[in-house]
This record gives structure tokens, C-alpha cells and sequence, in this order.
């Protein structure tokens, strides 16, 4: 506090308007006016407007892209984004034709198909994105690797319904020279993606303890009942590829479930609590809440999702918007630390879904043009299904599992 006189005033500015933005010009003023002698007030704004939180964009968006699937993922949000962004999807095929020839009505595709084999005869096809339910996703990669055209696969998570299925897939498209990339696009949620840009700049020092807290109601399917579980290699999956995102690798988690009171089907997870521990002390906890009940029952809502992330030098704080989705609610992120002292509360207008299926796609185009790996490639997405399947192990045997230490992918 005696190293900024302003730091209490400008606290409740922040807590008090939820939306002051650090780079407002209003906030500008103030700070120029009050206090020029106190505060290095180039370096407050730098700080806030500094973080990455879009993603990348490729030289080349015409690359003609093939869709498989064309359920919710694909229909409401793919594509949505991947006009957005200028990208060029020219046919979808599905295992009902009629569903593929209304979402290629609705987004302007040139061709629909009732199978992707006849697709995937369309030499102009480069990149493959596939939406499909996980357990069929191994088929679908067996099959569109044997089209020498193809050159590049966006796949879903989970890869497939367990590690060594996931591992055949990445395996397939190696020995084929084509490109996967993993579609763990929660990496791109707008606040996770700030929150990721804090951590790398330093501007938190060393992580310490890291929280993330969902209490909201996914779209389950019906393709779910038949797998046996549902939240952990669904939902979770997205958070703990979080924290794998923000620092990397744990050396030991702790998983427990009990079962969702209100799923019909039979599940071993439901609601899904998880701890990561690792080697320099972090610790890392995940709260699954999906049945968030009884919300729809008829009590009153209390859904969102919510993470921080504490560190030696500062404190992070976010929301994630999506469980208001199909309404557009952004994602937040407020951070302080020690040098500046105030709430950093930078804001947007992009919304996780369907925005943040730019980046995914982005980055399998960028990998594909620059000849590199993408960053959510299948070999990093095995350490995630490494990781979801400890938890099941962990969970089943109510005991902390460690993690191969080099976790490296076994892939030839
Ligand atoms: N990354 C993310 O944030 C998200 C990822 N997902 C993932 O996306 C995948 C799809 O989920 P979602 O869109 O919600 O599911 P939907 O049930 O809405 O859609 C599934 C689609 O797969 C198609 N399909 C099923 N079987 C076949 C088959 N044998 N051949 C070709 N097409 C087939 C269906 O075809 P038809 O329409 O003709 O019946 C349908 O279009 C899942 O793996 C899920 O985990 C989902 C939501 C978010
Ligand atoms: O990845 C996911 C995130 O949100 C979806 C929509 O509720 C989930 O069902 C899902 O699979």
C-alpha cells in the first residue's frame, strides 16, 4: 500500500464496475491527472492489454475442408466460427443425409453427402474436421487416412474411448503423414487463453494453487448412455487439459466420483472431484458439478464456472461464459499482482462457444502451411487421455495414481 497511494482507490473502482478496463480511456485520464508522479502509468496499461487471449490466424483460409458430422458441434459452432474467420469448408456428410444438406443449407456448403467415403472422393479436399461420437472416431480416422489427399485431421476429444484406441488413432495418421490436431478448444477459450498469456509473462510468478469449479448442465447425448461414463472424458477432459495448458505436467492425481443423482444411464463418474499434485508443490483442484441439482427440477439456477489461479506474485480469477450458451455471455479474467496492485480486468466480445472454434482450426492451418506440429497435436492429446484415464484408475481404486514422470508418447 505505501508503494502506491492510489492502489485502495483504484481496487474499488475495479470491484465496483466489474467492466473499468485498466486500458479504458476514462481510466487513462484519471490515472494521468491524479497521479503521473506515483504511477508508471504506461506500464499499468501495458500490462492489461498485453495478454494473448485470440488466437493465431493462417496466411491461406481457403483451404478446402471436408465435414464429418453434423450434430451440435459441427452445426452450431464449427462452422458458425469457420465463417467468422473466412475459412472454407465446402461439404459435410453425416449419417443422415438430410441432416448434412440442412446444416450445408445453412452455412452455404457447396456439397452434403449420407456418407463420408463418397466425401472424401472430392480430390479438393484437404483437411478433414470430424464431429462424430468418440466411440466411432477410430473407424472414421482408419478410413479417411487411406485418401491421399488429405493432408490434415481436426479430431474431437476425447480422441477415442480410451487411451490405446486414442493412441491407434495418432498412429494411423502418422504412418500416413497426415496432420492431427485435437480439438481441446476449452485452450482457447478467450480467459484461459489470457490466463495461460499471465502465467508465461510472469506476471503471477510462481503458480501455487490452482482452482476451477464448474457448477453447470452440459447437452448430454443420447451416443453417451452407451459408453459407460460421461463427465470425466467429456467434460473434465477439457479441465484437466486446462491445467496441463497453464503448467504442463502433473506427477500424481487423485480422482473422486460419485454418480449423477439424475442420469438414467449407467455411469461410473457423474459428478467428478479431482486433485493434481506436482513436482514443485502446485497443487491443482477441479470440482465437476454436473448435475448441479436441482436446477432443472425447479429449484432456482446457480450455474457458471469459475477458476483462480494463485501465484508468489499475483492472483488470477476467471468465468467461463458458456454455460449461459446458446445466450452470448464472454468470458472474464481479473488479475492483480504485486508490482501494479490493482484489479486487471481486461474484457472482449468473443464468447467460448462458438468463437473459440477459430482457434483449433487456425492452428491445424498454420501447422499444415509452416510444415510444424500443432500445439494440441495427437501426441500432446495422449498425455491428456493419459491423464483422464488415471482418473479412472484413481477414482475406481480410491487411491492417488502416479503419472509416467516423462510422460512422453510411445508413438513410433
Ligand atoms: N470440443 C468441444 O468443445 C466439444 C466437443 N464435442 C465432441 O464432438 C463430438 C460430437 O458431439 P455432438 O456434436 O455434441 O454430438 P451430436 O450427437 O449432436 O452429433 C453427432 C454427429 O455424428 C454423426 N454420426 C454418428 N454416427 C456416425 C457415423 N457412423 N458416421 C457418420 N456420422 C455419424 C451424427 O450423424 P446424424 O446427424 O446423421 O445422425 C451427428 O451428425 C463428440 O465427440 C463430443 O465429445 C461436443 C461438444 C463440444
Ligand atoms: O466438450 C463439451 C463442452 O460442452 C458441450 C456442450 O454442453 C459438452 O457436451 C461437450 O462435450
Amino acid at each position: 500500500m505505501t508503494k502506491h497511494p492510489l492502489r485502495p482507490c483504484l481496487h474499488r473502482l475495479g470491484d465496483a464496475g466489474g467492466h473499468l478496463r485498466p486500458s479504458g480511456s476514462l481510466l487513462s485520464t484519471f490515472l494521468i491527472l491524479l497521479a503521473p508522479s506515483v504511477l508508471d502509468v504506461d506500464a499499468l496499461m501495458d500490462i492489461s492489454d498485453d495478454l494473448d487471449f485470440l488466437p493465431a490466424l493462417p496466411s491461406h483460409r481457403d483451404v478446402p475442408i471436408g465435414c464429418i458430422g453434423s450434430g451440435f458441434i459441427m452445426a452450431d459452432c464449427h462452422l458458425v466460427a469457420y465463417r467468422q474467420a473466412g475459412f472454407n469448408p465446402i461439404a459435410i456428410a453425416s449419417r443422415s443425409r438430410k441432416h448434412a444438406q440442412e446444416v450445408a443449407d445453412r452455412h452455404h456448403l457447396e456439397s452434403s453427402y449420407d456418407s463420408y467415403h463418397a466425401m472424401l472422393s472430392d480430390t479438393r479436399i484437404r483437411v478433414v474436421d470430424i464431429a462424430v461420437p468418440p466411440d466411432i472416431q477410430l473407424q472414421v480416422v482408419h478410413d479417411v487416412v487411406r485418401y491421399p489427399h488429405v493432408r490434415g485431421i481436426l479430431a474431437q476429444k476425447p480422441l477415442a474411448a480410451n487411451y490405446d484406441d486414442a493412441q491407434r488413432v495418432v498412429q494411423l495418421c502418422a504412418d500416413a503423414g497426415i496432420t492431427l490436431c485435437v480439438n481441446q478448444n476449452m485452450r482457447y477459450d478467450q480467459s484461459v487463453r489470457a490466463c495461460q498469456s499471465a502465467i508465461r509473462r510472469g506476471y503471477l510468478g510462481d503458480p501455487v494453487l490452482a482452482t476451477l469449479d464448474m457448477r453447470a448442465i452440459p447437452h448430454w447425448k443420447p451416443w453417451q448412455s452407451r459408453q459407460g461414463w460421461m463427465t470425466c472424458r467429456i467434460m473434465s477432459i477439457h479441465h484437466l487439459d486446462t491445467m496441463r495448458f497453464w503448467f504442463g505436467e502433473p506427477e500424481r492425481v487423485f480422482a473422486s466420483f460419485r454418480t449423477d443423482p439424475r442420469t438414467k444411464f449407467t455411469h461410473v463418474d457423474g459428478i467428478g472431484l479431482y486433485i493434481l499434485e506436482y513436482k514443485n508443490g502446485l497443487r491443482c483442484m477441479i470440482c465437476d458439478d454436473v448435475w448441479t441439482g436441482p436446477a432443472r427440477e425447479g429449484a432456482a439456477e446457480d450455474l457458471g464456472i469459475r477458476w483462480r489461479v494463485e501465484g508468489t506474485e499475483g492472483l488470477a480469477r476467471g468465468t467461463i461464459g458458456w454455460p449461459k450458451y446458446p445466450l452470448r455471455e464472454p468470458s472474464t479474467i481479473d488479475f492483480t499482482n504485486i508490482s501494479t496492485g490493482i484489479w486487471h480486468q481486461p474484457r472482449w466480445e468473443q464468447a467460448w462457444f462458438p468463437d473459440a472454434f477459430v482457434g483449433p482450426m487456425a492452428e491445424l492451418l498454420i501447422a499444415l502451411e509452416s510444415g510444424t506440429a500443432p500445439t494440441m497435436s495427437g501426441r500432446d492429446h495422449l498425455k491428456t487421455m493419459a491423464l483422464v484415464d488415471a482418473c479412472y484408475q484413481s477414482a475406481q481404486q480410491h487411491r492417488a495414481i502416479l503419472l509416467p514422470s516423462d510422460m512422453d508418447c510411445p508413438i513410433r
